[in-house]
Formats: structure tokens, sequence, C-alpha cells
């Protein structure tokens, strides 16, 4: 299948191509940029040398619907939703991984992004691609919305409590913790080595944009509006997000149990890992693959779950994510391209 990538050269972008070298049925052809359209990829990413000898290009519709069977976007929150229309229109499936389609309501979109939203006909029509949930969905679908990285490895950690019944849904509080890659590649002061070493910070505390995604979750797993309490810190390193959440159990439960719930709900899932009793993931140990592994404890002096689930943002969180969506639309064995040992240490 021919694919194209629209923001190849941002972080994103770039990790797409290099997941790509990997796939035994896509042929990249298309790399667009905005601002280095005309430059050899390897002028930006020497990595990519005896991988990818070509130049990005300036973004032609016409051409890249012409030449291409699907495109990524990698673009930031406000580019696709006037875009992929006009992709759509041209028989282009779209596969993005910016946040423009994810959320259902409009009104949702303009609040926490501040910024207006996509047509709601292309809304209603995007399908949410977190594979663990919606792959017979994914399968039929002309625009996937990529998830976030932190709804990702927050939504995989809470699915199974939630379609099991077992927590007080208002008792979510999700503390979550992330790599500076997952600010993208542009220039800002809050991601310098100087303010990001040694150091740790909240961010976005209250208005993450997050928050209505994971809430749209797990209001369609329940039926209920369940607010969340969520707060993302920066921490220095490159990749990895760790989301840690905290739950009222509403039955007694037992750890042993807890853990069979979730090894049997993902058994026939391929890239969730449920540690043994008494493990705990750390962002190391999914490092460049698509894996995200989860850890589970059970307080019984507070009745209390405590989940543990980490991803790469770069992989699980986006580019491998969107591969992996495009091979369940496209009928290929799920994993293709995909299966990878984590680099360690
Ligand atoms: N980094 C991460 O871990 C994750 C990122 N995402 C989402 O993926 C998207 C890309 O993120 P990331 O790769 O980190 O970002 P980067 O800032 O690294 O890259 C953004 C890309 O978009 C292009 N771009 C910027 N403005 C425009 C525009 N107006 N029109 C067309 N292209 C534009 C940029 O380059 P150029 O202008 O040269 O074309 C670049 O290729 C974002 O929406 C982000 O929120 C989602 C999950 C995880
Ligand atoms: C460190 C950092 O700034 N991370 C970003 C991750 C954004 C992301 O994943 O993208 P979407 O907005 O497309 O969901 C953030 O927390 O906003």
């Amino acid at each position: 299948m021919k694919v194209g990538i629209v923001g190849a050269n941002g972080y994103s972008g770039i990790e797409l191509i290099r997941l790509l070298q990997h796939h035994p049925y896509t042929d990249l052809t298309k790399m667009i940029s905005h601002s280095t359209s005309g430059k050899n990829i390897l002028e930006l990413y020497p990595h990519l040398e005896n991988f990818v000898d070509m130049s990005l290009e300036h973004i032609d519709i016409e051409e890249i619907a012409r030449e291409v069977d699907l495109v990524f976007f990698a673009t930031p929150a406000g580019v696709t939703k006037d875009l992929i229309p006009d992709f759509l229109e041209k028989g282009v499936t779209c596969i993005d991984v910016s946040g423009d389609f994810r959320l259902k309501k409009p009104e949702d979109y303009k609040q926490w992004y501040k910024k207006s939203p996509a047509n709601d006909q292309y809304l209603q029509e995007s399908v949410y691609g977190l594979p663990e949930l919606n792959r017979h969905k994914i399968k039929e679908a002309k625009l996937i919305a990529n998830p976030g990285c932190f709804p990702t490895a927050t939504l995989l950690g809470l699915i199974p409590v939630l379609q099991h019944k077992v927590i007080d849904l208002y008792s979510i509080h999700i503390d979550a913790k992330t790599g500076v890659s997952g600010a993208g590649r542009n220039v800002n002061v809050a991601n310098l080595f100087t303010e990001v070493n040694e150091n740790i910070k909240a961010y976005k505390v209250g208005h993450h944009q997050h928050i209505p995604e994971i809430e749209q979750v797990i209001r369609e797993i329940s039926g209920e509006e369940a607010p969340i309490s969520f707060v993302t810190h920066l921490i220095p390193i490159n990749r990895g997000i760790m989301s840690t959440i905290y739950c009222d159990l509403i039955h007694n439960l037992s750890i042993e149990e807890i853990y069979q719930l979730y090894k049997e709900m993902y058994k026939n899932e391929p890239f969730i890992r449920i540690r043994q009793v008494g493990q705990y993931p750390t962002t190391k140990e999914i490092f460049g693959s698509n894996f995200c592994d989860i850890g589970l404890y059970v307080d019984e002096r507070t009745n209390r779950l405590i989940i543990i689930s980490v991803i790469d943002n770069l992989v699980k969180g986006a580019s491998g994510q969107a591969i992996q969506n495009l091979n369940i639309l496209a009928g290929w064995e799920e994993t293709t391209g995909l299966m990878n040992v984590p680099l360690y240490p």
C-alpha cells in the first residue's frame, strides 16, 4: 500500500518513518512538510541514512491523492480539521495523530483546545483508534482519530475495571508523567534542557486537553458522566509515559482477583503485558516499542486499586498505534512491523 505522511519532519513523523522501515506491505511515497519542503530528509535526520533517501514536499492534495492510498497526519492541533475533509473527498483514507477528530462533542474541542472544531459530519464519521476498544469499528473506518498519548496509557489501564463495573467512577484520580518528546520538536523555552533537567513540573493543571478525551471513553463504556482528576508532569527523560491511576473498589476484591480480571480481558492483546503481582512496570521496559505494560496493586487499608500503566509516547502513544490501526484497516496481522523487543537499558 502506498502511504504518505503530512508533518513528516516532526517527532511523530520521523517515528512513523522509522517504524515503516520494518513494515513489509507499505511503500512510503510522500513526505510532506510545511517549513522544510525541498530538503532531503537526510539533511535534517542523518540517522535515517541507508533507509530513506527522499525529499520533503509542499502539500499538493491533488497529487498526493493520485499517488497514495492512505495519509498519516502528524501535525499540531488545528491543522487537520481543515485539511482532512479534502483528502476524504478524494477517496484517501486518513489516520490523524493529532486531536482534531477525537472529541465527538464540538463544544468540548472548543473549550479544551481553544480552537474552532472540525465539521460535525466528519467528527461523527471518525473512529477513535484505540484498537483494544474499537477494533471492529477501525476495520471499516475512512478516518481514524488516533488517541492521545496520556489517554492511551490511562484508558488501557482503566478499561478492564470499567467494563467489569468494579470501581466507583467518581473516584478516579490520575497522576501522569511524560518525557519531553511528548511536546514535539517545536521551540519552547519550557522544554529547554536547563528547564527540564533535574526538575519535575506539573503542567496544564486543570485544563489538559486529554481530560475530555478520557471522560468521553469512560462515558461510552459506563453510560455515566464521571469527571476525573488528572494532572500531568514533565520529567527529564526523552520518551515514556507513566500513568498512575487511583480508584476506589466497590467490592472487596483481592489483588489476585483483579490480576485475573486483567489477564483474562487482555489475553489476546499482543501489545498489552500485565506484570505479575508485586511487579510494577518502568518506562525503560517499553522504550521504542508498541507495548503498554500494566502493574496492579490493591491497597487493602483503603480498598483502593492502584494501576500503573506505561507506554512509549511516540510508539503506542502515537506512531506505533497509528500503524497498528493501519494494519487493522488493511486486514493485515495487527502486529505487522511492530513486534520488537524494547531497547534496554
Ligand atoms: N509527540 C508525542 O509524543 C505525541 C504527539 N501527538 C500529536 O501528534 C501531532 C504531532 O506531534 P509532534 O510530532 O510531537 O509535533 P512536532 O512539533 O514535532 O511536529 C509537528 C509537525 O507538523 C508540521 N506543521 C506545523 N504546523 C503546520 C501547519 N500549519 N500545517 C502543516 N504542517 C504543520 C511541522 O513541520 P513543518 O511546519 O515543517 O511542516 C512538523 O512536521 C500533534 O498533534 C501532537 O499533539 C500525539 C501523541 C503523542
Ligand atoms: C510534554 C507535553 O507537552 N506533552 C503533550 C502531549 C500532547 C499529545 O500527545 O498530543 P495531543 O494534543 O495530540 O493529544 C501535552 O501534554 O499536551
